[in-house]
């Protein structure tokens, strides 16, 4: 059994079918990329599994075979499902600890106990934030520290599963770098990782496996190598070539 199950989940916004039966499995230990032309239901998909801010139209979202898709946002995240958004979101009046702190004490199940506390410079120490950033504000950060910080948070709930919503965007090529060594570390850490991603370099580091979304559904699916030399995949991004006059 897949550790995430989306089957024929499907998303419209009046007749716009933004995710149009969309079927994918997601296997413990996984790194799975998620690519496509912009507007091709990738955030729309992370959207649906996580119900923030919605749920699926149609269609099941089963992690370890129970269905979540009808449970509220903050269910699915004590069930195990951490996400991190395409712009930089963290509490900006709040220290970077306690950014973290949020996380950890998730759902109020865990007060700022020293356990709570021990995940949150754990999940900091993942991200390369070192204790000397603890009582900087968030809002103080560089754009880099605060898509670590936004990770960090969400390492600091300790989720089975991470969805990671275009991580490179915005990054220079040093800072992408870093980040793919900081999310090799935390897949090695035992979190499964679906990760939406444009920059092709950061796709093909990371991934094990990648699919392909284009008008909502699956265009292509397989190892990366394999699915980005798929005629289908290139046309998509390119456009069919002419021949020429
Ligand atoms: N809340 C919404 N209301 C109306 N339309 C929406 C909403 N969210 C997304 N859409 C539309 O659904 C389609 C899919 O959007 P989505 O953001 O999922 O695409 P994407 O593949 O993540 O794109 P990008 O790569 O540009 O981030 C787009 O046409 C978008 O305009």
């Amino acid at each position: 059994m897949a550790l995430l199950e989306i089957e024929d989940a499907a998303k419209a916004f009046g007749s716009l079918k933004a995710v149009d039966g969309v079927t994918l499995a997601v296997e413990a230990g996984r790194v799975q990329g998620i690519a496509g032309p912009n507007g091709s239901g990738k955030s729309t998909l992370f959207n649906l599994v996580t119900g923030i801010p919605f749920g699926p139209d149609r269609g099941t979202v089963r992690l370890e075979g129970r269905p979540i898709e009808r449970l509220p946002a903050h269910e699915i995240a004590q069930a195990g499902i951490a996400r991190t958004f395409q712009r930089e979101t963290s509490f900006d009046g709040l220290t970077v600890f306690e950014n973290a702190l949020v996380g950890a004490t998730f759902g109020g199940r865990r007060k700022a106990s020293a356990p709570a506390r021990e995940a949150a410079a754990n999940a900091l120490g993942l991200v390369g934030l070192a204790p000397a950033t603890f009582p900087r504000l968030a809002g103080e950060l560089s754009v880099f520290e605060r898509k670590c910080l936004m990770l960090a948070t969400a390492c600091a709930m300790r989720p089975k599963l991470l969805l990671l919503d275009e991580p490179a965007s915005g990054l220079t090529r040093p800072e992408i770098e870093a980040s793919i060594g900081l999310i090799q570390g935390i897949a090695a850490s035992g979190v499964t990782i679906v990760l939406i991603e444009h920059v092709l370099t950061f796709l093909m580091s990371l991934s094990d496996h990648l699919v392909i979304l284009n008008g909502g559904r699956v265009l292509a699916s397989g190892s990366p190598r394999s699915v980005i030399a798929d005629p289908k995949v290139v046309e998509a991004y390119l456009g069919t070539r002419r021949p020429a006059a």
